[in-house]
């Protein structure tokens, strides 16, 4: 391996556990995240219904309507957040911020379904192993409705 070859070895030093093929490869990285993550592999990119682009999404967040649902910033434990794990009212953890996830649903590139995976809990993980360069200030920050709390 030359020192330009980029290499996996942080991720998983034996690239054994997550059936990594050989480097270089094609889709290799995408190929780490579905494992990590246990999605299919040739995963289909998901259509999103019309009006419901990043643009559109741009646009929602800066019309001033309210996407928080709640009158003001909380301090929320995990035990709270649990309760909203449907998909009219979605909330989750994330590094420390809890997010109204519901008005971003139907705005999600990866699909309802994965957004969902992390309503009702702390889905720092699964965000950070998906996509760790998503912006969550930037996109989220209008539906953040408070602070993650320590569980008693
Ligand atoms: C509040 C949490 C989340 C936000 C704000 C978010 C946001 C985004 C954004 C902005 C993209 C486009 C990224 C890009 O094109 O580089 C994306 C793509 C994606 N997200 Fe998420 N995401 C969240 C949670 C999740 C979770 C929990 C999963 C998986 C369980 C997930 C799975 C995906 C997938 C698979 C894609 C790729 C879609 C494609 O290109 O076909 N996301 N997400």
């Amino acid at each position: 391996m030359t020192s330009e070859t980029p290499s996996f070895s942080l991720i998983d030093p034996n690239n054994q556990e997550l059936d990594v093929p050989e480097f270089p490869a094609r889709n290799g990285p995408q190929r780490l995240v579905a494992a990590a993550t246990k999605q299919p592999r040739n995963r289909e990119k998901v259509r999103l219904e019309p009006g419901h682009s990043p643009l559109d999404w741009a646009k929602l967040v800066s019309s001033g309507k309210d996407l928080r649902g709640v009158p003001c910033f909380g301090r929320y434990t995990l035990e709270e957040i649990r309760k909203h794990k449907s998909p009219e009212d979605a909330w989750t953890a994330i590094q420390g911020k809890v997010y109204n996830i519901t008005p971003y649903l139907k705005f999600h590139p990866g699909g309802v379904k994965d957004l969902m995976r992390i309503a009702g809990r702390d889905g720092t993980k699964l965000f950070m192993m998906t996509h760790s360069w998503v912006n969550m200030d930037y996109l989220m920050d209008k539906c953040l409705v408070g602070f993650l709390a320590p569980s008693n």
